[in-house]
């Protein structure tokens, strides 16, 4: 009985795979009615519906899947998702529905969603009228943690978080208090004003958006929030990583700003008080005898500290340098990163930090993609390295172990249910992005 229940649903599979690849909405809404559990199920290869329709280009049927909550971010045994096969295959359409708009090496917390209107920030009249606008968004933060609200809905065993977006007359009281920082994030983007619009009409500035910071608890703001749970999530580095790519994006400007407000909150050059200006975007020193009002003077505005992050690949091509520091989970493996110092090129730090780190030498670099990392405000440039020696030496003071893993056992690591000798960082992680990159140069779709 229980073989032939698994045969009648390997059967269902097949011709939901089947339906997928050929185009046949109908078929696959009519598969799935029946048998809901069966979106995400696989056939040759770890291939789903998902990447059968994204394959062939059928825009519907990648509707339909979506729609109905499958995984978008699976992949297949040669490491790809769908959106990585719609791209290859050149659908550009079914790129921007798996929610990415085809910008090649686009990371987690790298989507730029708002318009950010530099020129505005040091237009008061503007900023003021802004402020008070009904359609104006303030996201809270409480010692550099959003506040955001839980649903039920749970993706890959995480409750899925979503910014609490606030309206002036909730955070007023708030903006009175002087420890209070509030700064300008942007604009929301919007389409080119249809030929149909009056050419009297004055265009409508787009909404615009706040982030509010303070260093105090908050917590009257969690109450109100009706069915849902709001909350100030205390574990940066894993809760962040559950928002959406737009929302992450967001945060990433949001986080980085305010994380600066509250480490430089007095004048780096004389020890002096600061004023806020430029939207938040700037704190000039009150003393003004202070050399920081004179010339360029980088500590007035928010700092980012470059990174290099590096996949170093094995004179052979066939395998990859991993390192794990102390503090990673069991068995977990990554690129190996590190600061850049002041008057050194990428390329440099890439080759000096994989020296320090693993006693490994590198020739080429090649830059691959970058990501905002807002803890607190590091740009993790990513780069493939190619290695001229092969002996590690690991500098045991920031690594535990690193060693070379062949394209396999990377290639298991990303897959479910394979056998698995290290397991690699989350897919928010450039890290991941990077190894993925490695992966997908030489895959066979
Ligand atoms: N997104 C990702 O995939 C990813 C992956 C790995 C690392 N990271 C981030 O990259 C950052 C740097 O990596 P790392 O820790 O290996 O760097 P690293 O190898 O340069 O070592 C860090 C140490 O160097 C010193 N240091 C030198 N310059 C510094 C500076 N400007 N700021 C702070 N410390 C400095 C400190 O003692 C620090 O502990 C970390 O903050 C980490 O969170 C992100
Ligand atoms: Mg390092
Ligand atoms: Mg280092
Ligand atoms: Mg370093
Ligand atoms: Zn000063």
């Amino acid at each position: 009985m229980a073989d032939l229940q698994l045969s009648a649903d390997e059967e269902m599979v097949e011709r939901l795979l089947d339906a997928a690849a050929r185009g046949d909405l109908g078929q696959v809404s009519s598969v799935l009615s029946r048998a809901p559990s069966l979106i995400d199920r696989t056939g040759s290869r770890g291939w789903t519906a998902l990447m059968f329709g994204a394959r062939n280009g059928h825009y519907d049927v990648v509707k339909e899947l979506l729609d109905r909550g499958c995984d978008r971010f699976s992949v297949n045994a040669s490491s790809q998702t769908a959106y990585d096969i719609s791209k290859f295959w050149g659908h550009g359409h079914v790129c921007r529905l798996l929610g990415r708009t085809d910008a090649p090496g686009e990371n987690y917390f790298g989507r730029e969603t708002l318009d950010r209107l530099s020129a505005r920030r040091t237009d008061q009249a503007w900023l003021e009228a802004r402020r008070t606008a009904a359609d104006t968004v303030y996201l809270l933060f409480s010692k550099l943690s959003p506040m955001v609200s839980t649903s039920c809905r749970r993706q890959g065993g995480q409750p899925e978080l979503r910014l609490c977006r606030l309206g002036h007359d909730a955070v007023k009281p708030l903006l009175q208090k002087p420890s209070t920082v509030l700064v300008f994030l942007g604009v929301e983007r919007t389409d080119p004003p249809s030929p149909s619009c009056q050419a009297d009409e004055a265009p409508r500035d787009p909404p615009a958006w706040f982030a509010v910071g303070t260093e105090e608890d908050a917590d009257e703001f969690l109450a109100g929030g009706g069915e849902e749970k709001r909350l100030f999530p205390r574990s940066s580095h894993r809760d962040l990583l559950t928002l959406s790519e737009d929302e992450a994006g967001v945060v990433a400007q949001a986080r980085s700003v305010l994380a600066w407000h509250n480490r430089y909150s007095f004048c780096s050059t004389c020890g002096g008080g600061t004023r806020l200006e430029d939207g938040g975007y700037k704190r000039s020193c009150l003393n003004a005898e202070c050399p920081s009002l004179r010339g360029v003077h980088n500590t007035c505005y928010p700092r980012v500290d470059p990174v290099v992050i590096m996949l170093v690949i094995h004179p052979d091509g066939q395998q990859c340098l991993l390192g794990r520091k102390k503090m990673f989970p069991a068995g977990m493996f990554s690129c190996l990163a590190g600061f850049v110092e002041p008057g050194e090129t990428l390329e440099e730090a890439v080759r000096r930090e994989t020296q320090e780190e693993s006693g490994v030498k590198v020739g080429r670099v090649q830059y691959v993609s970058c990501q905002p990392w807002p803890m607190p405000s590091s740009l993790m440039i990513g780069c493939l390295a190619v290695a001229v020696t092969t002996d590690i030496r690991v500098d045991e003071n920031e690594i535990e172990e690193a060693r070379w893993f062949s394209r396999q056992q990377v290639m298991d690591s990303l897959l479910d249910g394979a056998q698995r000798v290290l397991t690699v960082p989350p897919r928010q992680t450039i890290a991941h992005q990077l190894i993925k990159h490695w992966i997908g140069m030489n895959a066979n779709l």
